[in-house]
C-alpha cells in the first residue's frame, strides 16, 4: 500500500522519470523454486554417487585402462574402425543419395529396383550379410566381368583372394547403410516444398543442377539429424565385424582380454574409444548442420572464424568491375530487354481425370503485349499460363512463341514432344513469376538472381553478377544483394523473384497472381516494378485479381470461365460494355 501511495505521489508530480530516492531501500526477492532445487540436488548427488563408485571400486581396473589405452594394437584396431567408418559413411551415403533419387525418379523400372534394394538389404540382418559376403567364394568361386555372349573376360579374380575381411566389412557396411540412406535422402527430398523443383524447372536449369543445387541442400536440413544418427550407429555397428576376425577395435580387445582376463577394464578401453569417436562426430553433425541452415533463419549466428574470414572477401563492387553500379530504379533503360515474343495458343485442351480445365483454349498474343487474364476462382487460369512454358503439360493443341512451339518439334503433320532437356533449354525464354514467390530460401538474392544466368545463359560469373547488380537497382533492391530471402519482406521478395525472371532475358513473362500473397500495403510496391515492365517491350502475361492495375496495364484483357475463353478485348471495352452476362455479373461482383 505503501509502495503504491508512493508511485501516485511521485506520478502526480510530473516527475516519473526521475530516480525516487524513496525506492532505494526497496529489497528485490527473487522467485523461489523449490522443485529446482531438489532437481538440482538429486542430480548432484547422483553425480557424485557414479564418480564416487566409478573411481573408488579397484575392479574397475584404472591402472589396467590406462595401461592399454593407447596400446599399440588398440590404436591400430581404433584405426581400422575409424577407416570402416569414414568409407562405409561415404560409399553408404553416395550409394543411398543415388537410390532416393532412383526411387523418386520417373522410370517405374529404375524406381522398383531401388526399392527391391532398399526392401531386401534392410531386412537382412547386418551380421548374416556380413556371414554371407564371407562365403561368398563358396557360392561363386571367381569373379570377372566381361562382355555378355561373348567370350571375351575383362576381369577374372577368385574370390577369396578379392574378398577379404576389410573388403566384405566394407562391402557389408556400405550395401546396409545405403539402404537405410537412401531413406532419409527420399524423406528429405520430400519434405521440399514442391514450388521450389517448379521454380528451378521454371529457370530451364538442367536436372542435376536442380537436383543438387535446389534440392538436396535444402533437403539437407532433415536429413542431418537422422542421417548422422545412421552414421554414429554405424560406427558402432562396426564392431559386429567381429565375426569376420578383423581386428578392429571390438575385436582387438576381446583378443587381449581373453589372454589377460581383464575384461572390464578392455571393455571400458573400447567404450571410451567409442565415446570419443561420438563426440567427434556429434561435433561435426552440430558445424554440418548450420552450414545447411544457410537463409533458414532470418537471424543466423555466424559461425566460429566467419567474421573474420569474410574481411578477406573481395567485396561485390570489386567483382563486378564495371565501376560504378546503375543506381537508377525502373526500367526505361528498354535496351536491356529482348524484344517481346509473340504468343499463340492454338486450340489447347487439358483435363486432370474427369475434369476437364482447359477446354479449345485460342488466344494471340502479340510481341510485346500486355494481358491481363481474369476470371472466378478455378476457372483455368494458372494452368493456362503454365501450359505455355510447359509446366502443363496439355493433352490437346499447342503453344508457339515466335513461331517455335513450346515443348514440341514438329515433323510434317506429327509432333515430336521435346526431351526433357531440350524443354528446359527453351524455356529459358519464358520467365515465369509465382503467387508464392519460390525463391531458393538457402541461397542469397545474388545467388538466386545468377544461378540461370550462369547455368542455363552460360554467361561468364562476373558478367552474370554484374547484370544482377543492374537487376536489383531497377527493382530499387541494391542493398539487399546478400540477404537471404527469409531476411525480407513479402513484396521485396516478389520484386526479387521478378528480378530473376528478367535475369535470363526472356521474351515473355508469366506471373500467377503475383501479389495474391502479399499484405495490400506491399501489393503496390510489386504492381509499379510490373507497370514499368509493361514499358519494356517484353510480352507479359499476368494472371490476377487485381482489376485497376489490369485496367491501366493491360493491352488486353482475357475472360475465363469453366476453361474456355468467355470474351476479350481492351480494357476500356471490356470493363465498360462487356459483352457476356458471366463477365458482366464477375465484374460487377469485383469491381
Ligand atoms: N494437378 C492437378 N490435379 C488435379 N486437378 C487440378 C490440378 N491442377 C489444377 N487442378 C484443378 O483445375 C482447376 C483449375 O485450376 P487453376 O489453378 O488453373 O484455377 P485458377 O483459375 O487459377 O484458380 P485460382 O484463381 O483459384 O487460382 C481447378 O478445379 C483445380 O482444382
Amino acid at each position: 500500500m505503501a509502495i503504491l501511495t508512493d508511485y501516485a505521489g511521485v506520478a502526480g508530480t510530473g516527475r516519473a522519470s526521475e530516480p525516487n530516492p524513496g525506492y532505494a531501500h526497496y529489497r528485490i526477492v527473487p522467485a523461489r523454486h523449490p522443485g529446482r532445487a531438489l532437481g538440482t540436488l538429486f542430480a548432484a548427488l547422483v553425480i557424485t554417487g557414479v564418480l564416487y563408485s566409478v573411481l573408488t571400486n579397484p575392479r574397475w581396473g584404472w591402472p589396467v585402462f590406462a595401461e592399454w589405452f593407447f596400446a599399440e594394437p588398440v590404436l591400430a584396431g581404433l584405426g581400422r574402425t575409424l577407416l570402416l567408418t569414414a568409407l562405409a559413411t561415404v560409399s553408404g551415403s553416395l550409394l543411398g543419395t543415388a537410390l532416393a533419387l532412383a526411387r523418386v525418379s520417373k522410370s517405374p523400372l529404375l524406381g522398383g529396383l531401388s526399392f527391391g534394394y532398399i526392401w531386401l538389404l534392410r531386412s537382412i540382418p547386418l551380421i548374416v550379410l556380413l556371414l554371407v559376403l564371407n562365403n561368398l567364394g563358396y557360392l561363386y568361386e571367381t569373379i570377372s566381368v566381361g562382355i555378355p555372349f561373348t567370350d571375351t573376360t575383362l576381369f577374372n579374380y577368385p574370390t577369396t583372394q578379392l574378398l577379404t575381411p576389410f573388403a566384405a566389412a566394407f562391402l557389408g557396411l556400405t550395401l546396409n547403410q545405403s539402404a537405410f540412406f537412401a531413406e532419409i535422402v527420399r524423406g528429405g527430398i520430400l519434405s521440399v516444398d514442391h514450388g521450389q523443383h517448379e521454380a528451378a524447372a521454371a529457370l530451364g536449369l538442367p536436372r542435376h543442377r536442380q537436383a543438387f543445387r535446389i534440392v538436396l541442400p535444402q533437403a539437407m536440413r532433415s536429413i542431418l539429424p537422422t542421417g548422422f544418427n545412421e552414421i554414429i550407429g554405424l560406427a558402432k555397428s562396426t564392431s559386429m565385424v567381429y565375426v569376420l576376425a578383423l581386428p578392429e577395435l571390438f575385436y582387438t580387445v576381446q583378443v587381449i582380454y581373453r589372454r589377460n582376463l581383464e575384461v572390464i577394464p578392455l571393455l571400458m578401453v573400447a567404450t571410451v574409444w567409442y565415446l570419443v569417436i561420438m563426440t567427434g562426430l556429434s561435433i561435426a553433425q552440430h558445424y554440418i548442420e548450420r552450414h545447411f541452415s544457410k537463409g533458414a533463419v532470418r537471424n543466423p549466428v555466424p559461425l566460429p572464424f566467419q567474421a573474420f574470414f569474410s574481411r578477406f572477401r573481395r567485396p561485390l563492387a570489386e567483382v563486378a568491375s564495371s565501376g560504378a553500379i546503375a543506381r537508377k530504379t525502373g526500367f526505361h533503360d528498354a535496351t536491356a530487354f529482348r524484344a517481346g515474343g509473340a504468343v499463340r495458343i492454338h486450340g489447347i485442351s487439358k483435363s486432370f481425370g474427369p475434369l476437364k480445365v482447359l477446354d479449345d483454349v485460342e488466344l494471340s498474343l502479340p510481341a510485346g503485349s500486355v494481358t491481363a487474364i481474369l476470371g472466378p476462382s478455378g476457372s483455368g487460369k494458372s494452368t493456362l499460363l503454365r501450359a505455355i512454358n510447359h509446366l502443363e503439360r496439355v493433352d490437346d493443341g499447342f503453344i508457339s512463341i515466335d513461331g517455335d512451339l513450346v515443348g514440341y518439334s514438329q515433323k510434317g503433320n506429327t509432333l515430336y514432344e521435346l526431351k526433357e532437356k531440350d524443354i528446359l533449354k527453351r524455356r529459358a525464354d519464358i520467365g515465369m513469376v509465382f503467387q508464392n514467390f519460390n525463391l531458393f530460401p538457402h541461397l542469397t538474392v545474388l545467388e538466386n538472381l545468377i544461378e540461370a544466368p550462369l547455368q542455363v545463359r552460360g554467361l561468364k560469373r562476373d558478367d552474370a553478377v554484374r547484370l544482377a547488380q543492374e537487376l536489383l537497382a531497377r527493382v530499387g533492391l541494391s542493398d539487399k544483394i546478400n540477404a537471404y530471402p527469409r531476411q525480407l519482406s513479402g513484396g521485396q521478395q516478389q520484386r526479387v523473384a521478378i528480378a530473376r525472371a528478367l535475369a535470363l532475358k526472356p521474351k515473355v513473362l508469366l506471373f500467377d497472381e503475383p501479389t495474391s500473397a502479399l499484405d495490400p500495403e506491399l501489393v503496390g510496391e510489386v504492381l509499379d516494378v510490373i507497370k514499368e515492365l509493361a514499358r519494356t517491350g517484353t510480352t507479359l502475361v499476368i494472371v490476377t485479381h487485381e482489376i485497376g492495375f489490369a485496367r491501366e496495364v493491360a493491352d488486353t484483357v482475357v475472360f475465363i470461365e469453366a476453361g474456355r475463353i468467355l470474351e476479350a478485348g481492351p480494357p476500356s471495352r471490356i470493363f465498360t460494355t462487356a459483352e457476356h452476362p458471366r463477365t458482366r455479373e464477375f465484374l460487377a461482383k469485383v469491381l
